[in-house]
């Protein structure tokens, strides 16, 4: 099976006030379908840098970055926009979720924007499937505000799965959460990878880091196994 994946050799440099700062020296990673991925390191590593290499936020200095046979390091904006939306799922420590909607109108929003256009029914069906995948359908007409940390930041989960994303990104995703809903949410997302998504989780906690497939450390501005 070939990598859903594959970073080789991934430099980036950023421009700091001062000087110039390489935040990632040479980066080699490779996520397979199913795989779950978590990424340690200390605060400032570039743990978020690299993520957002990984979801097409930004592009490497130097090094490749292939997906699906195609080496993605220097695509323009245009192409990295709609690659974003059809192939990856965000999660963030913060929610972001629109208050005034309910939670299946926050996860349909994932559908109206940069997917096409569904019929009202294949989106209601598709939205109410990714609330049932983290264990919430039930809170479908719930607003956030009704809602605790953990269940919107399941909300936030469907909303990155309901347009079934081959890699599922989470940049410290129990950030703002006690230790047993943290456990839930990332229960969650691995059993996402049941279903061929890949998963890179950032994640102070080891706990967390252990659950995954693999565990690596960024340091000095490589991956290395934790
Ligand atoms: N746009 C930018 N321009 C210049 N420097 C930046 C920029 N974004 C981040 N940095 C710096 O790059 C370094 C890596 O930041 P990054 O957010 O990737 O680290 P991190 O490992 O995710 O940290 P944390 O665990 O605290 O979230 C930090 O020193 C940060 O201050």
């Amino acid at each position: 099976m070939s990598p859903l994946i594959e970073l080789v050799g991934v430099t980036k440099t950023l421009k700091g006030q001062q000087q110039p700062r390489t935040i990632l020296a040479g980066v080699d990673l490779t996520v397979e379908p199913g795989e779950s991925v978590a990424i340690l390191g200390r605060s400032g590593s570039g743990k978020s840098t690299l993520l957002s290499l990984i979801g097409l936020f930004d592009r490497p200095d130097t090094g490749h970055y292939f997906m699906g046979g195609r080496d993605l390091a220097r695509i323009p904006e245009r192409k990295a926009a709609s690659l974003r939306s059809a192939e990856f799922g965000f999660v963030f420590q913060r929610f972001f979720l629109l208050k005034h909607l309910t939670a299946a109108q926050n996860v349909a929003m994932a559908l109206v924007n940069g997917q096409g256009w569904l019929p009202r029914r294949k989106r209601k069906a598709r939205t109410l499937e990714a609330l049932d995948q983290v264990g919430i359908a039930h809170l479908a007409k719930h607003r956030p505000a009704k809602l605790s940390g953990g269940e919107q930041q399941r909300v936030a989960i469907a909303r990155a799965l309901v347009r079934n994303p081959s890699v599922l990104l989470a940049d410290e995703p129990t950030g703002a959460l006690d230790t047993e809903t943290g456990n839930l949410v990332v229960e969650v997302m691995r059993a996402a990878t049941e279903r061929g998504c890949g998963l890179v989780l950032v994640t102070h906690d080891q706990a967390h880091a252990a659950k995954m497939h693999r565990v690596l450390r960024l340091q000095d501005g490589v991956l290395e196994p934790a």
